[in-house]
């Protein structure tokens, strides 16, 4: 069976949803929530340890009434069963999308063209296990008998993303081994890593789906050199490992065969944080953390799966992003966690929802009239409010905002954590309410400045609360938003899970590379020839 393919804009959902955007005109929400005091109370879902207040949106309980209608006639229910149980729903690649599951208990059934893949993910699982506990107790050492004290992460994309943010978002439940990550392309990058590197002593994660990727290849092979002046051939079998589906490849690299960690095609990139691609992350935290983040997600997952819509965390934020995005035409969403942990929170959603919704055909095959994915920014407050807060105040932008934020810090400083918090409440309230002209006047403000300081509010904001940042939570935050993205993309009638667009422009970097090797540049643009003939004068 295949994904449901109704354009959104034909249903009737759709349209009571333009009519009902068409009155909706200027209501603030400052008078909604001063007309129902219940308010916060219904637009609130308290699931597990989060705790999602939606109420400080441009919605009304008929908003949100429409927005659920649009996705039963979308047949969203349908496409969630059609992905969970491993149907092809990726059809462009022909593949089956099953990240969720990495995370599901080894009693469940998970079936790829028949065949159930649980056994396949728990001897993978066994396996990041084993070789985590052999490396985090020294009992795996490098060719002169020494423990490992660093491990190198070479990959780009899917395959360094997801681990690096997820090592910088639980650096407090860290161990001794430090981690580095490699993925640009530019020689800087890896040439700062290995000035930190002891050859003896560091192990080489060589993560890549596919494992023809130029960036990680070229990088994963300048570290060979580098760490071959050092050691013999028969040294890499002990320092180098991979994770890929791409096993002969893997070999020709020089890879011994039992330092092969397998994954799937079914495994979207950007979504494989959970395999083997999450090797350093169980590295870095020791395997038991890496399955609780695993578990986490696995929670998230059955909330998905089984919640009412209505209260059904991923579902109603999708929901919420579509009513701004298609209605108001917000271009964009900010991602804002108070929490410094979640430095790389934002780039790595930019990733999971710009390369999987931004996309202009149908699952026809035919180009779209309508907007589809959101362009994703943020950076954690409160470093964010003294750097781009003012066009969110008072810009003429519309900006919606996840605002991220846990009740327990880890660090244990009250102070800190209490001047942290006032400031996340402080600014959901201040961009709800802004400040009105009168209010501006009675803090005796000079006549001639009153009109900068008024804040309209009206601003959107969710709260996604938490009770604690740990790797259960943190799998739960993730895959949040990982169905956010389906969901979104089941709306806008588009393939989620491919990502042609990232094509061209690997195409066309091979062609040029060969060029430079020959004399003379033509058949370009008079432009990219110039620059291309400038570049071959002065390098
Ligand atoms: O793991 P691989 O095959 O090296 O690919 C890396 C990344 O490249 C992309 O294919 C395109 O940028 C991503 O989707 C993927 O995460």
């Amino acid at each position: 069976m295949s994904l449901p393919t109704i354009n959104p804009t034909k249903t009737n959902a759709w349209k009571k949803l333009q009519d009902h955007y068409g009155t909706f005109g200027n209501i603030h929400m400052k008078d909604l929530f001063a007309q129902d005091k219940e308010r916060a109370n219904k637009f609130t879902v308290k699931w597990d340890d989060f705790y999602v207040d939606f109420s400080k949106n441009r919605i009304t309980e008929q908003t949100l009434n429409y927005l659920l209608e649009l996705a039963e006639e979308v047949k969203l229910k349908d496409a969630i069963k059609s992905q969970f149980s491993g149907e092809i729903i990726n059809e462009t690649e022909g593949r089956a999308v099953l990240h969720t599951a990495l995370r599901a208990p080894k009693d469940a059934n998970f079936k790829v063209e028949g065949v159930n893949v649980m056994p396949e993910i728990y001897a993978v699982k066994q396996k990041i296990e084993t070789f985590t506990n052999q490396v985090v107790n020294g009992e795996l050492k490098g060719f002169t008998g020494k423990a490992f004290t660093d491990v190198v992460n070479i990959g780009i994309g899917g395959s360094d993303l997801g681990p690096a943010m997820v090592v910088d978002a639980l650096q407090y439940y860290k161990n001794h081994l430090t981690t580095h990550f490699v993925s640009n392309i530019d020689g800087d990058h890896v040439n700062e890593v290995i000035k930190k590197l002891n050859p003896e002593t560091t192990l080489f994660v060589i993560v890549s789906k596919t494992f023809t990727t130029q960036e990680t290849l070229s990088n994963a092979n300048t570290l060979k050199a580098w760490f071959l002046k050092s050691a013999t051939e028969a040294a890499i079998a002990k320092h180098f490992v991979a994770v890929s589906t791409n096993i002969q490849n893997v070999k020709a690299f020089g890879i011994d065969e039992n330092n092969i960690f397998p994954m799937w095609d079914w495994v979207g990139g950007r979504f494989s944080l959970w395999s083997a691609v999450g090797l350093t992350i169980s590295l870095a935290v020791g395997y038991k953390n890496f399955d609780s983040l695993l578990l986490g997600a696995n929670k998230m997952d059955e909330h998905f799966k089984n919640e009412d819509f209505k209260t059904n965390i991923p579902v109603v934020l999708a929901l919420i992003s579509v009513w701004y995005n298609n209605f108001f035409k917000a271009e964009s969403e900010a991602i804002i966690p108070y929490c410094q942990y979640l430095n790389q929170f934002a780039t790595y959603l930019q990733q999971g929802i710009m390369e999987s919704n931004g996309k202009s055909i149908d699952r026809n095959g035919n180009p779209i009239d309508y907007q589809t994915g959101t362009i994703i920014w943020g950076e954690p407050g409160t470093n964010s409010q003294h750097a781009f807060f003012q066009l969110i105040h008072q810009g003429t932008k519309l900006i919606p905002a996840d605002f991220i934020g846990f009740t327990q810090s880890l660090h244990g400083n009250q102070d800190h954590q209490d001047k942290l918090m006032s400031n996340f409440f402080a600014q959901t309230e201040a961009l709800l309410n802004g400040k009105t002209e009168a209010e501006v006047i009675a803090e005796g403000t000079a006549s001639s400045i009153i009109p900068f300081k008024i804040f309209d509010g009206n601003k959107p904001t969710n709260t996604i609360f938490i009770n604690k940042l740990t790797p259960e939570s943190l799998g739960k935050l993730i895959a949040m938003y990982e169905h956010k993205i389906f969901v979104q993309g089941i709306i806008w009638n588009i393939f989620s899970y491919d990502q042609f667009g990232v094509e061209l422009g690997k195409q066309l970097a091979s062609k040029i590379l060969q060029e430079f090797n020959n004399s003379a540049v033509n058949n370009h643009d008079s432009s990219t020839q110039n620059l291309l003939n400038h570049y071959k004068r002065m390098s």
